[in-house]
């Protein structure tokens, strides 16, 4: 696993769109896993930004949803499939033609699961899968002692992040859904690069246990220790309780540009 310390959000939007873009360039129809909340919204912007100025070309890209509510309507303005479509889909002037997700408002959610992680396979795999962390290590919607080897299924939320997600709702946590459908654990570490974005100091704690704790459900994001190819991209606050940090920075330091992330 390789733990990138940058100065804050905007440097590591920048550092990872700068990876989307080259991934782009050599795979132009390249499948990109995106994550909602607010950490990865930089990497968006920095993205789009470079598609706008002619630096990335991103109209051949495909993007992959990595969790959805359940039973929220589809053009609910917080349903995730919305949500990307207004934070990266439009912004890249991608249609949904280029898109695939879970169906949050089918009835026989179990199929529907099924037919996710079928729908990933045929597009041949996720090649980056963006991510973002919990507070309880959360990836995706991968609540504590989510098995490590989980497909795409239903899970039930905990307290704490419902009351994380609240803002989304008015600040109203009875608006926030219970239940949600989440690729697996396991289906997320099929991708071929994973990159985890964390920013703040909210986040270290979690951050300290993926990076440094022992693999655990307990600590879903531990899991990334088993990828070939995992990047962790964390701000100074995200960080500060990492106790290899030094070592990392001058690990970063000294790489080859040309190796990239
Ligand atoms: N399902 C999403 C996760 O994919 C995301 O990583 C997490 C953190 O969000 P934020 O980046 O806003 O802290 O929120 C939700 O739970």
């Amino acid at each position: 696993m390789e733990v990138v310390i940058v100065s804050d959000a905007k440097a590591g939007g920048a550092l990872i769109a700068g990876a989307m873009a080259e991934l782009l360039g050599r795979k132009p129809d390249a499948l990109l896993g995106v994550a909602t909340g607010s950490t990865p919204l930089p990497v968006y912007e920095a993205l789009a930004a470079r598609a706008g100025s002619g630096a990335a070309d991103v109209s051949r890209a495909r993007i992959a949803q990595l969790d959805e509510y359940v039973g929220l309507p589809a053009d609910h303005p917080e349903s995730y499939r919305s949500v990307l479509r207004r934070e990266v889909l439009e912004p890249l002037g991608l249609g949904m033609d280029a898109f695939i997700g879970p169906d949050g408002t089918a009835e026989d959610v179990r199929a529907a699961c099924e037919a996710y992680d079928r729908a990933l396979a045929e597009a041949g795999g996720v090649d980056l899968q963006l991510l973002g962390i919990g507070t309880d290590g959360h990836i995706g919607f991968n609540e504590p002692c989510s098995s490590l080897a989980s497909r795409t299924r239903i899970k039930t939320l905990t307290e704490q992040t419902r009351v994380d997600n609240a803002r989304f709702f008015d600040g109203d946590i009875e608006q926030v859904p219970h239940h949600v459908i989440t690729q697996g654990i396991g289906t997320i570490l099929e991708a071929r690069h994973l990159v985890l974005l964390a920013t703040g100091e909210g986040k270290a704690d979690a951050v300290a246990a993926t990076v440094e704790g022992p693999v655990a459900a307990v600590c879903p994001a531990s899991a990334l220790q088993l990828h070939p190819h995992a990047t962790v991209v964390v701000d100074e606050a995200a960080a500060s309780k990492l106790k290899l940090a030094d070592y990392f920075r001058q690990t970063f330091a000294a790489k080859p540009a040309w190796q990239g992330i």
